[in-house]
């Protein structure tokens, strides 16, 4: 089956400085992508250039098989797009903007503006220009999903939402992964995507750092384990193992650091009597920032 997402080698410099180097990835039909990195990290660049909104210096971009520069038309019909900077006409008021959006793709979607509008609490007769900029999100958010698109590329979509705002637009992002539609949502903040995203990948500096789904990175990250032993233990059984790292015996306790698997460490526990083992697993956004800073390259 034709992915939804596929990028070969995609590159893109702006003059002397990187924008995005050599990303391949893809993204299957129906699932929910999480697509993270910190502010500059070239996320909204590989968006623009699944959009055709800006074109790449190297590699390729497929987006429902199609070459974003030679179908930018077909694409832009199939999908649903809230760019990272998005603005509504000022002066409409939010349900004419959104039936003009509507109309502009031959009225594909009209028919779910109401609901999609009470859904999110949006108020069709303020003027845009009126509106917080949450609720300018909100329309952002009405017209990349009214027309049920295949696919749907999202630039930061929370932006500005509150926490009630939040959850109701990934109930919107679950059902449409149930009925089978692509999301592809790009955010800076893990806890974001982590409830809704199959898998997440993370970019830095313009490079793939990560790819997995959010139990794979989990399993891979770095667990404190405290283990409490019933008499005295060797600290020479427990250093150099696979995996096993920043060791510290004080009386009957040993406190150190798993990587990865923790098979290393039970086989040689299992050689003593074990009073209590406590395993502290990594909190997401710690993770995500030993990914953002590199540190998680170096372990
Ligand atoms: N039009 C441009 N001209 C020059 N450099 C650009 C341009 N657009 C982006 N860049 C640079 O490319 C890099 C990636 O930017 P991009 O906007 O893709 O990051 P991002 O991950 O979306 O960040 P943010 O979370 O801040 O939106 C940054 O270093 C940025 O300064």
């Amino acid at each position: 089956m034709v992915k939804a997402i596929e990028l070969n080698g995609l590159t893109k410099t702006y003059g002397s400085s990187r924008g995005l180097v050599e990303l391949s990835l893809s993204v299957e039909r129906g699932e929910v992508f999480g697509y993270l990195g910190p502010n500059g990290a070239g996320k909204s660049t590989t968006i623009r250039l699944l959009l055709d909104l800006i074109r790449p210096t190297g590699g390729s971009a497929r987006v429902l098989g199609l070459d974003p520069r030679v179908d930018a038309v077909v694409v832009h019909a199939r999908i649903g797009y809230l760019a990272g900077d998005f603005v509504a006409p000022g002066r409409q008021k939010v349900g004419a903007a959104l039936r003009f959006l509507a109309a502009l793709r031959g009225g594909a979607g009209a028919d779910r503006i109401d609901a999609l509008c009470e859904r999110l609490e949006l108020d069709q007769g303020k003027k845009i220009s009126a509106l917080s900029k949450g609720n300018r999100q909100k329309v952002g958010l009405v017209q990349a999903f009214m027309h049920e698109p295949e696919l749907l590329i999202l630039d930061e979509p929370t932006s500005g939402l509150d926490p009630l705002a939040q959850q109701i637009f990934l109930d919107m992002v679950a059902e449409a992964a149930a009925g089978g539609q692509t999301v592809f949502m790009s955010s800076h903040i893990m806890s974001e995507v982590e409830a809704v995203a199959d898998r997440v990948a993370i970019i830095r500096e313009g490079r793939l750092v990560a790819l997995d789904t959010v139990a794979g990175l989990r399993a891979g990250a770095v667990r404190d384990v405290e283990v409490t032993f019933t008499g005295p233990v060797d600290t020479a059984a427990f250093t150099g193992l696979a995996g096993v790292a920043d060791v510290r015996i004080e009386a009957s306790t040993l406190r150190c650091q798993v990587t990865g698997s923790p098979d290393a460490l039970l086989r040689v526990l299992a050689g003593y009597q074990v009073a209590g083992l406590l395993v502290t697993e990594p909190a997401l956004e710690d993770l995500f920032h030993s990914y953002y800073t590199g540190e998680a390259d170096a372990a």
